[in-house]
């Protein structure tokens, strides 16, 4: 599977490994999240792009989808779909295409040949999409949140996105069967434990917690959303812990 992680910070810093925050893309046409790792793509390859999975409203997963279609008036006739949950679709026509925030491209350049169009999806219903079949699950975070399971023919990729550890998200993710890679986030660090879960996020003790629940391991692990603030100390509580040592971090 052709994965480019073009973003995957829980925030923003000066440190050159923060790429900006999440956003990756699939192939050249299919984009989960729109965080400000978008903006690593150039013109052209932001023309290519004709479908965003969202997997919540957070600023830090939707703050790069104004620009981008900006970016396409005048440079396309059909418009992109923004596929998210109806509660992320109702909060963004709210709070951010209310001509206000950011005109409402769901009618621009005109009603009928529109450059956004919102398509609502379901957990657990299934769709094809750019040659992927892809099944957003629930996951346990702040607002109502999303992630996906993403297979091609040759694999099983399963973005779990902002969530803590819970019994639904352990049970969701044993549904899933076989997976071939997990990016899990990790945004606090063990002695943040309190804002891990107040915040509705994870440490690492949350996340080996997540996985004891599993009935089969992922093959592969990637770390991401690592918040700037604590990067060091939950590297540092990952190196130093042997049950971690195969996880990846990233970026
Ligand atoms: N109770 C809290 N204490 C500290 N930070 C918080 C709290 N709630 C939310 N945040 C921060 O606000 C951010 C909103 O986006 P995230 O959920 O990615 O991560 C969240 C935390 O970084």
């Amino acid at each position: 599977m052709d994965i480019d992680i073009l973003g995957c910070s829980g925030g923003i810093s000066g440190n050159v490994r923060n790429m900006g925050t999440t956003c990756l893309r699939l192939g050249e046409h299919l984009l989960i999240d729109a965080g400000s790792g978008l903006s690593k793509l150039t013109l052209d390859e932001q023309r290519k792009i004709e479908d965003v999975l969202l997997t919540h409203s957070h600023m830090d997963h939707i703050s790069d989808l104004p620009g981008f279609l900006a970016n396409l008036f005048d440079h396309t006739d059909k418009p992109v779909r923004v596929h998210a949950l109806p509660e992320t679709i109702e909060i963004l026509k709210d709070c951010v295409f209310n001509y206000q925030v950011w005109p409402d491209f769901t009618q621009l350049p005109t009603p009928q040949a529109p450059i956004l169009e919102f398509v609502a999806i379901q957990p657990w219903r299934s769709f094809k999409l750019q040659g992927y079949e892809i099944t957003p699950f629930f996951v346990e975070h702040s607002v109502p949140t999303v992630g996906f399971s993403i297979k091609d023919s040759k694999s099983h990729f399963v973005f779990s996105a902002d969530t803590t550890v819970s019994e639904t998200l352990i049970d969701e993710l044993n549904r899933l069967g076989h997976i071939d890679t997990l990016m899990i986030e990790c945004a606090f660090p063990d002695n943040k434990l309190d804002i891990a879960r107040q915040s509705k996020h994870m440490t690492p003790a949350l996340v080996l917690e997540t996985l004891d629940g599993l009935a089969e391991q992922p093959k592969k692990i990637w770390i991401t959303h690592l918040k700037p603030a604590y990067d060091k100390q939950i590297r540092h509580d990952i190196r130093h812990n042997p049950d971690c040592h195969h996880w990846r971090v990233l970026p």
